[in-house]
């Protein structure tokens, strides 16, 4: 069988990476597993490539035998840097993550060289539920320090007095694969399940018997629980999720949990939390340095007598190991035969003949799909655009026009979109989406998608050569009122090989997706720029270009109608409230290409900002 192609629409480079994969193995492949890895899958790699598996290698060492190797699996305590891949380049094809998180890999790094990155997305998430009980179950009645207790010889019955959980509330932050499958395991427990998570499908939710917080809003579901668990990936938005603020809205009964990633508890103030009483206890898996470094936050809450810890066990079961162990060594096996892998964190799939034409296109729509999550599906929105859900349970449009409306294989297309979609609330970026699993990933998050492509554009009319356009409405609105105009909108285009967005939500636009973005909604009116600028330059955040959007002629119709009906009283049903004194203020868009460290700090100042509506932060 000829060898298909395995590209990463952000990077050429991924393109040949499998085609070059199984001439460029003269000789018997060889490849290196660093850590732990159950056996199971290692014996498979063995029938044909030599396999050496040695542990407790330093950086440098590794650096210095990685030319050899073909393939690299590792867990979570390899740090597979770019200078790591930078040394295996000329052989390395590539780098399997027995596991979920690759945090520990530069998955970027990895695409410039062409060097394929796969996961286990699923093979430890049952082993990952189970701690999560046992650290609750623990946490609850104080096992943890009992054991301690009676193996120093003592007996201290009264002193360690626990709580039941039946009847309690569990908060889940982070209702993915581990979070629903903590939630249906708490319910069997008899405990009530209460889950924030602005991308979750409340469809499913409801199905499992979750309620999911309203307004996404951690204030709503911080002072209900009993016990806190989180279940998202360690990203910007999610560090520091909780800091001294959150934990003082928790009840002093409260205990909470951490089996995702050290950091999203702020550990500094986790410790106040526990030494002030402000909560009464904590289950703590993961750390923000594994093994905590000497006299680091992380090592004296390893320590702290209230709470019970493991040294990052949540996969470490003998099922889990052999499911991942399985799962990766299986593709590593595939990729170096020059197949294709199920799990791919760096490649969605394009076949040769079609990657010159859609390959734009391709980028296009991803990063439209990253837009949408970051600008419209964030939390907390101000009152006119707020869904009951963000990302799942709402029907997604892709509208081609022009050129692309005749290219009937809009495949890649469709995963460029899911792609997008989730890759920002992921940590595998792109959250391993490929054409393979892409119509599977998109229903596990309650998201459908449909394809509508445009053959009538006419060329007198055609403002573009193609042209693509994403709307999205909320499954609701989509039966009940199917001819609403209440749909969220992007539209872009490609010019060359470069991309633009030229419209986003009611405003015209046309600027580069590309880097971090500032996305400032307002009402145009003089010394707007000015204000945003003094922020900006309070916070040594440097602009690298700035552009408004105004309303298109449609919304700036609606916002006219919209201001006459305000001023004859009539009860307006959408559109922001303009402050007194604004009345004849026209809505906009500032986009600001920004380089610097756009904090929550910096978020909070610009939307403090006179006439500023709205703000979201864009990495693109
Ligand atoms: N301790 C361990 O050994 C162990 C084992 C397995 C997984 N994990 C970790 O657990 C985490 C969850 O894994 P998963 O497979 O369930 O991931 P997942 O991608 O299936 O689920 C993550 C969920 O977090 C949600 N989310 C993202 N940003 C959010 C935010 N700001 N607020 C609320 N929700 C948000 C997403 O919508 C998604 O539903 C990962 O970090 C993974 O690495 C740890
Ligand atoms: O992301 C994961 O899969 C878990 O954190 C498990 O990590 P480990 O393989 O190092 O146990």
């Amino acid at each position: 069988m000829a060898p298909a192609a395995i590209i990463d629409s952000a990077t050429e480079a991924a393109h040949s990476a499998i085609q070059t994969t199984a001439s460029a193995l003269a000789g018997r492949p060889r490849i290196l597993v660093p850590e732990k890895v159950s056996a199971e899958g290692l014996a498979l790699l063995r029938e044909h490539y030599d396999v050496d598996t040695c542990t407790g290698l330093s950086p440098e060492e590794l650096i210095s035998i990685i030319p050899s190797y073909h393939g690299l699996i590792v867990r979570s305590e390899t740090k597979v840097t770019a200078d790591v891949l930078a040394a295996g380049s000329s052989k390395l094809r590539v780098v399997a993550r027995a596991g979920v998180g690759v945090d520990n890999i530069d998955v970027n790094a990895a695409t410039q060289h062409g060097i394929i990155v796969v996961n286990s997305p699923s093979g430890n998430i049952v082993a990952a539920a189970e701690h999560t009980v046992a650290l609750l179950l623990a946490s609850a009645r104080n096992v943890g320090r009992a054991d301690s207790s009676l193996k120093s010889g003592k007996w201290e019955r009264s002193k360690l007095v626990g709580v039941e959980v039946g009847h309690k509330t569990l908060g889940i932050i982070g209702l993915g694969k581990v979070g629903m499958k903590v939630a249906r395991m708490a319910i069997g427990l008899g405990m009530k399940v209460v889950a924030l998570d602005p991308y979750a499908s409340p469809e499913m939710a409801k199905q499992a018997g979750v309620s999911l917080v309203e307004n996404h809003k951690l204030e709503e579901l911080l002072p209900v629980v009993d016990f806190l668990t989180i279940h998202t990936p360690l990203l910007a938005s999610t560090l520091n999720l909780l800091g001294e603020k959150e934990f003082q809205m928790m009840k002093k009964t409260a205990r909470v949990l951490n089996v995702a990633r050290g950091g999203v508890y702020n550990e500094e103030a986790l410790l106040k939390a526990l030494d002030g009483g402000w909560i009464a206890g904590a289950g703590i898996d993961v750390f923000t340095s594994e093994p905590p470094e000497e006299n680091s936050m992380a090592a004296r809450l390893a320590a702290h007598p209230k709470v019970v810890s493991t040294p990052h066990l949540g996969a470490s079961t003998v099922e889990a190991q052999e499911n991942v162990s399985m799962d990766v060594c299986t593709q590593v096996l595939e990729i170096l035969r020059g197949g294709l892998p199920t799990a791919a964190v760096n490649a969605p799939l394009i076949l040769p003949e079609e990657y010159r034409r859609l390959q734009p296109f391709v980028k296009l729509v991803e990063k439209m799909g990253s837009l949408y999550t970051q600008h419209f599906a964030r939390s907390p929105h101000p009152p006119h655009h707020r869904h009951s859900s963000m990302l799942g349970g709402r029907r997604f449009e892709l509208v081609y026009t022009g050129e692309l409306a005749n290219i009937s294989n809009t495949r890649p297309l469709y995963a460029a979109l899911v792609k997008g979609l989730v890759s920002p609330i992921s940590d595998a970026s792109g959250g391993n989406v490929n054409m393979v699993n892409a119509t599977l990933i998109a229903r596990e998050r309650g998201i459908a998608i449909d394809e509508k492509h445009v053959r009538d554009h006419s060329p007198s009319t055609a403002t573009y050569a193609s042209q693509v356009t994403l709307r999205s409405v909320s499954e609701s609105e989509h039966n009940n009122n199917p001819s609403s105009n209440a749909a969220q909108v992007i539209e872009g285009y490609v010019s060359g090989r470069s991309v633009f967005i030229s419209k986003l939500d009611r405003f015209s636009a046309n600027f580069h997706p590309e880097g971090t973005l500032l996305v400032l909604h307002n009402y145009d009116q003089p010394g707007k720029i000015g204000n945003v600028g003094m922020v900006l330059g309070r916070h040594s955040i440097n602009i690298t270009f700035m552009q408004v959007a105004s309303l298109d002629d449609e919304a700036e119709q609606t916002q006219t109608q919209t201001q006459t009906q305000k001023q004859t009283q009539t009860p307006v049903v959408d559109g922001p409230v303009q402050p007194e004194g604004q009345k004849a203020a026209k809505e906009a868009l500032m986009i600001l290409g920004v380089d610097g460290d756009v904090t929550r700090d910096v978020i909070d100042d610009l939307a403090k900002a006179e006439g500023i509506l709205d703000v979201s932060l864009v990495r693109l």
